[in-house]
């Protein structure tokens, strides 16, 4: 890709004046081009929700990228940031694998050309579409070890006939698979009821350490952050996944199946503070926001955040 025009509209919102002082997302951002200096940080939409209409959910979250462009646009940064919008890639109905590859060119692209890229989904199937990117990247075949840290109530493990938003992380297994790897994939935030015994079984046999949301309340920090750190030294290189999902439904009523309980926002924001700063995070992806579903952009705002957080507090890779 070379040249992207801004996606018009998206990037408006308050603004108070010019200058570092008034500085918000909107003001910083700018069309991405290929002339750009490594190690910008590059949003990606991936206009899909053709893994979650397979995978017997709500349909919208086709329309999360634009909602995620407008939560993020007002938020005021403290310091000034390279960030670019590469535009979307969009996903026709029925054609979801054709997108995922798409997306994975896209990111391996991005990656390659040295920047930090911050893919907007989309159903959760866009993890396996980023996925593709890095595994396909210089860096993802050069011997560094991947890993794959999933925030999630629900470990999309499913062994389905066509891939869906149920399926990306049993795909990225497989993959790994057959470059003669072994998938490094670490969940938190899993909800009992919300996964079968099946899938319990399934992450067992595939070494999949996880934590229950009943584990990952804020009483629990210290347990969390050992979970994270014990991951990251297994890992060179990391894909963080958020699905929003994994948050209670009080802070994220817009995804197709909103968590009962959930891991509270404080202790999701930590651990993407510790993945950020750990010099080791390429890549990140947001999943499942349903703007249809949303009450007052509350979801929305809430993913706002989290990506505002990792892309202000991250440290680059190396
Ligand atoms: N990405 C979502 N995956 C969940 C959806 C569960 C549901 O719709 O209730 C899953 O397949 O388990
Ligand atoms: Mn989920
Ligand atoms: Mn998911």
């Amino acid at each position: 890709m070379t040249k992207v025009d801004l996606i018009p509209g998206a990037w408006s919102g308050r603004d108070d004046g010019s200058g570092p002082a008034h500085l918000r997302w909107h003001s910083a951002m700018s069309a991405f081009h290929a002339d750009i200096e490594p190690g910008a940080t590059v949003l990606v939409g991936f206009r899909s929700d053709e893994g979650v209409r397979r995978n017997k959910g709500r349909p919208g979250a086709a329309r999360g990228p634009t909602a995620l462009r407008h939560a993020l646009a007002s938020m005021a940064l403290a310091t000034p940031i390279r960030v670019f919008d590469a535009g979307d890639v969009a996903v026709a109905v029925g054609h979801l694998e054709d997108g995922q590859r798409r997306l994975g060119d896209v990111v391996a692209g991005l990656l390659d050309a040295g920047h930090f890229v911050a893919v907007l989904g989309g159903g959760h199937e866009v993890a396996y579409g980023s996925y593709l990117g890095l595994s396909n990247s210089a860096a993802g075949t050069s011997g560094a070890r991947l890993g794959v840290l999933n925030l999630d109530a629900h470990f999309d493990l499913r062994d389905d006939p066509a891939p869906s938003s149920g399926t990306p992380f049993l795909q990225m297994a497989d993959a790994e698979t057959e470059r003669g790897r072994l998938l490094n994939y670490a969940v938190l935030g899993i909800a009992q009821p919300s996964n079968t015994a099946a899938l319990f079984a399934r992450a067992v046999s595939l070494g999949v350490p996880y934590l229950l949301d009943d584990d990952c309340g804020a009483a629990n920090l210290p347990a969390v952050e050992s979970f994270v750190d014990e991951f990251l030294r297994t890992a060179d290189l990391v894909h963080l996944t958020i699905d929003l999902d994994v948050l209670p439904a009080s802070v994220a009523p817009g995804v197709s199946a909103p968590a009962a309980f959930g891991v509270p926002l404080e202790v999701v924001q930590r651990v993407c503070d510790i993945v950020a700063r750990s010099g080791k995070l390429a890549l990140l992806d947001v999943a499942e926001l349903n703007p249809k579903l949303d009450f007052d952009n509350r979801t929305a705002r809430t993913a706002a955040r989290l990506i505002h957080r990792v892309v202000t507090w991250r440290a680059p890779v190396g």
